[in-house]
């Protein structure tokens, strides 16, 4: 967990640079526009970090993009799978096809706390995608081993460290086969080494060309893991560009007053 960090490649960035596609996104919680008219184009193998203050819309953002918040208006690719937002409900087999896009890791790890670290990670597996038990188990051990805890399959969360379930939650949403992981603040709460921890898989898995969005408060994180930074402020995108671009010279103002604030210069 020493090793250090440095940026990922842009080579990992691929031909497709509009895997993911959000145009005119927006999203309002009565008066309160949380994301405004916001377009965001993602390449594949792309890992993208979204700072901004507290309440600027980071998370309702990537909330949005999985549809656990749907948008009131605006449109989303992932992939294949596109739903048009602006008038009419959706249709169920759309929001199924957009949702098997992503898999989304939270601040709050959300596992079964009666459950094994294996069940945790086997259950939506037979679930979502009709998995047997047998090959549903067999996966989750495959992604447990890929973030290193194998050793921990038979362990119930309590029995874990805060690090080490986030690491389950994350084999859990790699079992599902995203195209597209969102995270949402996945190192709050931790402790600076065991964020590390979490850091190191999230890298593994940018080497691996997995595509990502992260909303994160550490700009250190946002600067080593990503290769775009996306800046936003009162439910809006005022600016992105390359990590050492935004953190070195922001041109927004807003950008600028918002780094002196969290990195105290
Ligand atoms: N379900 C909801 N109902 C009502 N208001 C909401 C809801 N979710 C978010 N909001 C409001 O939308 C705004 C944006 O919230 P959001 O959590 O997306 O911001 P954020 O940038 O992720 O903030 P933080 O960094 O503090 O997590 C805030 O004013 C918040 O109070």
């Amino acid at each position: 967990m020493t090793e250090p960090i440095g940026p990922v490649s842009d080579a990992a960035v691929r031909a497709d640079p509009a895997f993911v596609s959000a145009a005119g996104l927006t999203k309002a919680f009565g008066a309160h526009v949380a994301v405004d008219d916001v377009s965001l184009e993602v390449a594949k193998g792309e890992v993208i970090s979204i700072i901004g203050p507290s309440g600027a819309g980071k998370s309702s953002l990537i909330r949005c993009l999985n549809l656990l918040e749907v948008p009131d208006h605006g449109s989303l690719r992932i992939g294949d799978a596109r739903v048009d937002f602006t008038g009419g409900s959706l249709a169920k087999p759309q929001v199924r096809a957009l949702r098997a896009q992503t898999g989304m890791v939270f601040q709050a790890f959300n596992l079964f706390p009666h459950f094994s670290a294996l069940k945790n990670v086997a259950l939506p597996q037979m679930r979502v995608h009709k998995r047997s038990r047998a090959e549903a188990e067999e996966r989750a051990m495959a992604e447990l081993t890929r973030v290193g805890l194998a050793s921990k399959a038979n362990a119930y969360p309590a029995e874990c460290s805060g690090g080490q379930q986030q690491r389950i939650a994350i084999a859990r949403a790699l079992a599902m086969d995203p195209e597209l992981m969102l995270f949402d603040e996945p190192t709050s709460g931790l402790d600076p080494e065991i964020g590390a921890e979490i850091l190191q898989v999230m890298r593994g898995l940018a080497a691996d060309d997995m595509t990502m969005l992260i909303v994160t408060h550490e700009m250190e994180f946002a600067r080593h893991v990503s290769n775009r930074v996306v800046v936003m402020v009162d439910g809006a995108v005022i600016e992105e560009g390359p990590p050492e671009q935004i953190m070195t010279q922001p041109e927004h103002e807003r950008t600028q007053q918002f780094l002196s604030a969290v990195l105290g210069r």
